[in-house]
């Protein structure tokens, strides 16, 4: 059964303006569900209010207003300025060291080694010195730098910096971590890099994984979840499969790319239809997993006699499991091509028709979902 590990409720940030009447609103009126083990990427345009949102879980920063619950505890509750709940500094500080963070900026003590840089974070532990020594080093064996102890951080790659970053930010066995655009400094080898790591510790560990970003890729490569930040509110949100195959709101379109896409099909398809509409049906299939489109297009014909062809394809790999996109036409008679669409829906295709009507919704396109994934 899953777990519901960080609840957000109805979470405003305002920040006023010094002297003016208006104030910021970074965060309004967020809800927000992370269960044990998602990496639940929110991604969003800078300004969008995503590090003020996350930056709430672990209350460094303090909502206006909204219920905060990390594992079940209400650690803040405040509605209309009546202050409910709010931990003592103490149990706050306890809270914390529960949720690891990492950031843009590393943040290492440069005149530290790496493996001091690490201890430091355990400083206010339990632990006697030779146990902070071998917790710092099976941290760095972690994150694949258990021979670079003694560096320091000037001597390392941002990426490796990174790790280390990572390797601190799990010092204190917290079973959330917090990545706020840690990638974004980044050049694309050491990024794959960090987000492999991720990926590994949310396998390894069982480590919840919340992942801040402006980059979808990141998202695309590991994230199990995603919400889509605008203007301080969440737009969209869903599993990674369906804001990538499925994605509503203009913004989510434009960030997964599917706009670009659509729109390049959009304009093959009006080119190559001439007049002669009569009889077809214009579709976006959708299929995940190994299957290729190829067959089951050609299966639609040998079963339905419905002639297909395809317009526009991509696969992209979302986690590591192909998802395949085709704009076809189906060609045949009103029933043929019913069946065939009935066909594709058992075959596990979600099946979408578009209309090229001119001016419809969408800049044109204007989706009717036919089928839906079983
Ligand atoms: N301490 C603060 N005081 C006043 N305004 C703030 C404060 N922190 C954030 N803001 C404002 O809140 C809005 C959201 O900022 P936030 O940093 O959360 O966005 P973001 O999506 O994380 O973007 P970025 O990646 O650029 O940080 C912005 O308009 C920002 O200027």
């Amino acid at each position: 059964m899953s777990e519901t590990v960080i609840k957000l409720d109805n979470i405003d940030v305002f920040f006023d303006k010094g002297k003016e009447p208006d104030q910021i609103k970074a965060v309004k009126d967020v809800s927000l569900e992370v269960e044990k083990g998602d990496i639940y990427g929110v991604v969003g345009y800078s300004g969008a209010g995503k590090s003020t949102l996350v930056r709430v879980i672990n209350l460094l920063q303090i909502p206006t207003n909204g219920t905060i619950e990390i594992n079940g505890k209400i650690i803040f509750s405040k509605q209309d300025g009546k202050q409910a709940t709010m931990l003592s500094t103490k149990e706050l500080r306890e809270e914390r060291r529960g949720i690891g963070m990492i950031f843009q900026h590393f943040n290492l003590l440069e005149e530290r080694t790496v493996i001091e840089n690490v201890k430091f974070a355990l400083r206010h532990s339990h632990l006697k010195e030779k146990e902070i020594t071998d917790r710092a080093q099976e941290l760095l064996d972690l994150v694949d730098l258990g021979e670079r102890g003694d560096a320091y951080p000037t001597e390392l790659s941002g990426g490796q910096q990174q790790r280390v970053a990572i390797a601190r930010a799990l010092a204190n066995k917290p079973d959330i971590l917090i990545s706020d655009e840690a990638t974004s400094a980044l050049d694309p080898k050491n990024t794959t890099q960090i987000l492999d790591l991720l990926a590994k510790l949310n396998k390894e560990l069982g480590l919840t994984i919340v992942l801040i970003t402006h980059e979808m890729d990141a998202v695309k490569k590991v994230a199990n979840k995603v919400a889509v930040m605008s203007a301080g509110q969440i737009i969209e949100r869903g599993s990674l499969l369906d804001i990538f195959t499925n994605s509503q709101s203009a913004l989510t379109k434009e960030l997964v790319g599917t706009e670009q896409n659509s729109q390049d099909a959009l304009s093959i398809l009006r080119q190559s239809q001439g007049s002669d509409a009569a009889n077809t049906t214009v579709l976006k299939l959708t299929y995940e997993g190994n299957s290729t489109g190829d067959p089951i297009v050609t299966q639609l014909y040998a079963k339905f006699g419905v002639q297909t062809s395809i317009i526009y394809g991509n696969v992209e790999l979302l986690r590591d499991t192909p998802v395949g996109t085709l704009y076809v036409v189906v060609t045949g008679d009103d029933e043929s091509r019913q069946k065939a669409v009935e066909y594709l829906h058992t075959a596990g295709v979600q099946a979408t028709e578009i209309s090229l009507a001119e001016g419809s919704e969408n800049n044109g396109l204007d989706y009717k979902c036919i089928t839906k994934r079983s």
